[in-house]
């Protein structure tokens, strides 16, 4: 499990310096600092070197900080990764990944500037085949850390309407939720591009974590509390945590493998469950 938690992951232009500033003050879990799609060809260097200035500078305190870089294949690629290969940032997004090979491209591009172990890669899952692929691209290197799905291009390509309830993408967003279980690392749901939208976003949170992701990307500061809010673990289910827990710790002492809380069959994956929700629950209390 990541060292905080990854409930809200706001999105930001490179290119815009006062988001970059008003950042420090935001109360996301994870900054991404977007090289790629939210910035003009003309402002891509620009763009890069503003977000280096502003990692380096800091003040970000406890919030993870991500680059998205421009995709591999494109001018600007290699150079954004050369650039953040030693940043103090945990973990750079790969833009539209639809191999394994290309992850290890870049792995080896990294090697070569000197990144330390520590710097993971987050895949983007946003073309069709990238989805079809989820899978080997999840497990490519030991640098993975996480799977990042961008609905708007997914959407786009799949041909299906980007609505709340998002029932032509239901597919794909399992199919990478069960990779990134697979491989023991996090998967972050897409954006909801609709700013006034507040209902329509606590449709597609709720959705998010019924179908097992981590946490939300978002693209305006006025996302994240909702989002916090309803991907930390709810009242109900710490309650219970605690009750298992403390349920289990007895029938341990008393020898048993299994117990009831609640009229409910309790057994040792459900404790290792409600272990889970409580480190999370520790996690966002530690943030406060
Ligand atoms: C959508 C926006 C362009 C709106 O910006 P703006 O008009 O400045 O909004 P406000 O005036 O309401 O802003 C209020 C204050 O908040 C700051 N702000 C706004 N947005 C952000 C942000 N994302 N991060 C940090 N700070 C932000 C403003 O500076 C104002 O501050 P202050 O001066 O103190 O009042 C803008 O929100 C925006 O650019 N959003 C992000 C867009 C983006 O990054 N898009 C790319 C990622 S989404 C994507 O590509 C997904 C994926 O690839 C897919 O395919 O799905
Ligand atoms: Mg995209």
């Amino acid at each position: 499990m990541a060292a905080n938690p990854r409930r809200s992951l706001l999105y930001m232009p490179g290119s815009n310096a006062r988001a970059l500033e008003k950042a420090r003050s935001l109360d996301a879990d994870v900054l991404i600092f977007d090289l790629e799609d939210a910035v003009a060809p003309g402002q891509k260097k620009l763009a890069r070197e503003q977000v280096l200035a502003a990692v380096n500078a800091g003040g970000y305190g406890r919030r993870e900080l991500v680059v998205r870089v421009n995709g591999f294949d494109t001018e600007w690629g290699r150079k954004d990764i050369e650039a953040f290969a030693t940043a103090p940032i945990s973990a750079l997004c790969l833009p539209k990944v639809e191999s394994a090979a290309e992850i290890q491209a870049v792995v080896q591009v990294l090697n070569q500037a000197g990144a330390a172990a520590s710097l993971k890669l987050w895949a983007m899952a946003e073309t069709p085949r990238g989805i079809l692929a989820v899978n080997e691209i999840a497990g490519a290197h030991s640098r993975m850390g996480g799977i990042v799905l961008g609905t708007s291009d997914l959407a786009k390509d799949l041909r299906v309407p980007h609505t709340p309830q998002r029932l032509g993408m239901l597919t794909s967003l399992s199919l990478c939720v069960l990779a990134a279980r697979a491989n023991g690392i996090d998967v972050f749901d897409g954006v909801h591009l609709d700013l006034d939208d507040e209902s329509g976003l606590a449709l597609a949170c709720e959705q998010g974590v019924e179908l097992g992701f981590d946490g939300k990307t978002l693209i305006h500061p006025k996302q994240i509390a909702l989002t916090n809010q309803l991907f930390a673990p709810s009242l109900e289910s710490l309650a219970r945590a605690k009750k298992i827990q403390m349920a289990w710790q007895q029938a341990e002492a008393e020898g048993k493998g299994v117990v009831l809380v609640d009229g409910r069959l309790v057994e040792a994956l459900h404790v290792e469950e409600a272990v889970r929700v409580l480190a999370i629950a520790e996690q966002i209390a530690n943030t406060r």
